[in-house]
């Protein structure tokens, strides 16, 4: 069976999309996903995407990891499916339902509500997610927030100084975190701008990660170091993270397609 797929960015991070919203395909599991996001063997992606018929939303999106893993929530794969649906949607995640709207070469998502309590992390044992009573050879009192996946946040005075290809994965897989965990590293350069780096849970070091900026500008407003509307700085560039009274979350910012084609699900089954 041929199946057509869609190559996409959202600042450097990038998605093989599925579409099986009018064609259904095989079922996907999790060495299908690995297989197809391999770089060297695959078609090579951070994240796998597979849009499905949704019976409670417009569609739904699912999102597997470089690694395989099927997650809750990929901020960047958002804009960038909102991109290819054309039209504002309301999409179902496993991490709660976003409504996505295209605008200026990308799109704006409203990522739903923030969740801080230690259990909805999740973490392995109750504490204050606001500041964490932990460190990591340096890396000390980070604040935890669940934005459809899991975040943990460390403030540095200088990102590009922290050596997150190591510290990454200890965190990440640190028994404090029953389902691994996002790991964030992110300087306060003004009361509107944050600068970020991330080390993505199954996925390593990527260019940029939307629900890290989502979730980082969070725990600063929710710690009073910056206003309700940040810019955030990411390696692969600039996300605008808002956070309203209505205690929803809102990500703005870019995202394109680079290519499309088609593989034989033979090769990868
Ligand atoms: N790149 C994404 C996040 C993808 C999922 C994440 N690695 C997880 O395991 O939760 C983004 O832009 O948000």
């Amino acid at each position: 069976m041929r199946v057509d797929f869609t190559k996409m960015h959202g600042l450097g991070n990038d998605f093989v999309v599925l579409d099986a919203r009018a064609r259904e395909l095989p079922a996907i599991d999790q060495d299908i996903a690995r297989a197809l996001a391999d770089r060297r063997t695959g078609i090579g992606c951070d994240q796998l995407i597979v849009l499905e018929p949704s019976d409670t939303a417009d569609f739904r999106m699912r999102i597997f990891n470089h690694d395989g893993g099927e997650v809750g929530a990929c901020g960047n794969a958002s804009r960038a499916v909102a991109l290819l649906h054309g039209s504002p949607a309301d999409v179902e995640t496993a991490g709660g339902t976003i409504r996505v709207e295209p605008a200026n070469d990308g799109a704006s998502v409203d990522m739903g509500e923030p969740r801080f309590d230690w259990d909805a992390i999740p973490l392995a044992y109750g504490m204050d997610t606001a500041a964490m009573p932990v460190g990591w050879d340096g890396l000390d009192q980070p604040g935890a927030v669940n934005v459809g996946n899991p975040h943990v946040i460390f403030f540095v005075p200088d990102t590009d100084a922290v050596p997150l290809e190591t510290l990454g994965p200890e965190i990440e897989n640190d028994a404090l975190f029953p389902e691994r965990v996002n790991v964030n590293v992110a300087t306060i350069e003004s009361r509107t701008h944050i600068r970020l780096r991330v080390w993505e849970r199954g996925a390593g070091l990527t260019r940029a990660c939307g629900t890290g900026a989502c979730a980082t500008a969070v725990h600063a407003m929710r710690r009073g170091l910056v206003e309700r509307e940040v810019r955030v700085t990411l390696p692969g560039g600039d996300l605008t993270i808002g956070w309203g009274e209505d205690n929803r979350i809102t990500m703005t910012g870019p995202a394109t397609e680079s290519y499309r084609g088609s593989f034989d699900w033979s090769d990868f089954a």
